[in-house]
This record gives C-alpha cells, sequence and structure tokens, in this order.
C-alpha cells in the first residue's frame, strides 16, 4: 500500500491507463478489460486491473490537475513499479482547425505551473512523449480510420483565469492545440524514473467556438480514445 492507494504489490500492470475522472476509470474498467478487480477505493479514487487482448492493464484515475496526478504517477511508481502511463483526458481546442471530438496526441506540454521551474532551478524544461508510444497511439488511430493530432498542449493550473482570452490567443498563435491540466506533471515524472508515458486527449469543448459536445457524444469518441490507448499500451 502506499499513501493514496490501497493495493498490495503485484495488484497493478506494468501499464495503467490515467484518466482524471475516477468514474470514467470504472466505465473503462467496466467496458474494455476482462476478469477485472477493483485495487483502489481510498479517496473514491477508483483503480482497476484487468486484461486487454490477453494483457494485464490497469486503469486508475488520477483527479484534476498537477498536484492530484503527481500524487498518483509518483506511487504508481515508486510503490508498484508501473512503466507504461498513459493519460486519456478531455481538453479545450485552442485552434480553429482542431474540432470537438479530435482526438489529440501530446508530443509536448507547456505550463504555467511553478513545478519544473522550482525543480530546475528557474530554467524551462521541455516534458515529452515518449516516442515509441506516441507511434504507436498514432498508428492504432490511422487503423481506426482516425488521424489523431500531435503536437503542444497547455497544461494549465487554472480551469477558471482572468486573461483566457488573451492568453489562449497568445497560446495558439504558438502553435499549441488545446488546454488540459495533467500532462507535464506526467512528461516530466515519466522522464525522472526512467518510464514511458503518453497523454491522449479528446476534445470535449471549444475554447474560441464555445461548442461543446453532448454527454452521449463524449462517450463515443472517449471510446475511440480509450481503444487508441488501450492499443498503443500493448504494443512493443
Ligand atoms: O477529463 P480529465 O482527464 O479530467 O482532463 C481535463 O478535465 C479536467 C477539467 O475539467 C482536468 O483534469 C482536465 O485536464
Ligand atoms: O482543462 C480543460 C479540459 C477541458 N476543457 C477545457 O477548457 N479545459
Amino acid at each position: 500500500m502506499t499513501v493514496h492507494i490501497g493495493a498490495k504489490k503485484g495488484d497493478i500492470a506494468d501499464k495503467i491507463l490515467l484518466p482524471g475522472d475516477p468514474l470514467r476509470a470504472k466505465y473503462i474498467a467496466e467496458n474494455f478489460l476482462e476478469d477485472v478487480a477493483c485495487y483502489n477505493e481510498v479517496r473514491g479514487m477508483y483503480g482497476y486491473t484487468g486484461t486487454y487482448k490477453g494483457q494485464r492493464i490497469s486503469v486508475q484515475g488520477t483527479g484534476m490537475g498537477i498536484p492530484s496526478i503527481s500524487i498518483y504517477v509518483n506511487e504508481l511508481i515508486q510503490g508498484y513499479d508501473v512503466q507504461k502511463l498513459i493519460r486519456v483526458g478531455s481538453c479545450g481546442a485552442l485552434q480553429e482547425d482542431v474540432k470537438v471530438r479530435d482526438v489529440i496526441l501530446a508530443s509536448t506540454s507547456s505550463t504555467d505551473s511553478q513545478m519544473n521551474r522550482m525543480t530546475f532551478g528557474g530554467i524551462d524544461y521541455a516534458p515529452t512523449a515518449d516516442f515509441d508510444l506516441l507511434k504507436a497511439a498514432y498508428e492504432a488511430g490511422e487503423q481506426k480510420g482516425i488521424t489523431p493530432r500531435v503536437g503542444n498542449v497547455f497544461t494549465s493550473d487554472s480551469f477558471y483565469r482572468d486573461n483566457a482570452k488573451e492568453l489562449f490567443d497568445q497560446l495558439a498563435h504558438y502553435n499549441v492545440l488545446a488546454v488540459e491540466m495533467e500532462t507535464t506533471a506526467l512528461y516530466t515524472l515519466a522522464a525522472k524514473y526512467d518510464r514511458q508515458a503518453l497523454a491522449i486527449l479528446t476534445v470535449s469543448d471549444h475554447v474560441i467556438t464555445g461548442e461543446e459536445t453532448t454527454a452521449e457524444e463524449r462517450q463515443t469518441t472517449f471510446n475511440e480514445m480509450i481503444e487508441i490507448a488501450l492499443e498503443a499500451a500493448i504494443q512493443q
């Protein structure tokens, strides 16, 4: 057991999907995995292990924001030796040509978080996806007839902010595709501990146009993201 995860050693697979929402973890376990067991209910942050196409895989809710995902990623790596970590999240589109329901593979992330500046003594570290996982996810998307968008995402410390329009316009101008709240921490911790990580995001809303997905549409598009993540996880 670790502080926030009530699993025994061996209960968690070496590959894991990481949705922010613990109920998305439950949904993935119930609809995509076989022989499922729930290993964590601490703080309602559900974690499950099952199999996908015969391979053992886990899914763990991380909560929202850098502090919360950092707790789970640290404990999954240090307490359970997880090797391959794939975030399956939602995001808001920042570019006109990024559409609601698109799937984004975050090759890197920018952030307003101070976490890395403190860690690296003031310099701006560039958190980066694992290339093999990114390639596997891209190919899994293409096989399903989806061409994922690949690029920079903004990992925000705030969901609500005063200067949203100016900041998002500028980030869009500098080719940032979308905004979410966890990828910077996932990639930085994966690098620290020499693990593989990737963030796959479904566009749930459009920051410029205000368009949003219905709950039903979100479910369908999330299903595509989950299938891409599972296929990428079992490659290599
Ligand atoms: O859907 P999830 O994975 O939680 O991701 C996004 O949704 C939350 C905000 O509503 C933040 O966690 C953001 O990163
Ligand atoms: O962090 C997030 C997630 C989804 N949509 C947003 O606008 N922000």
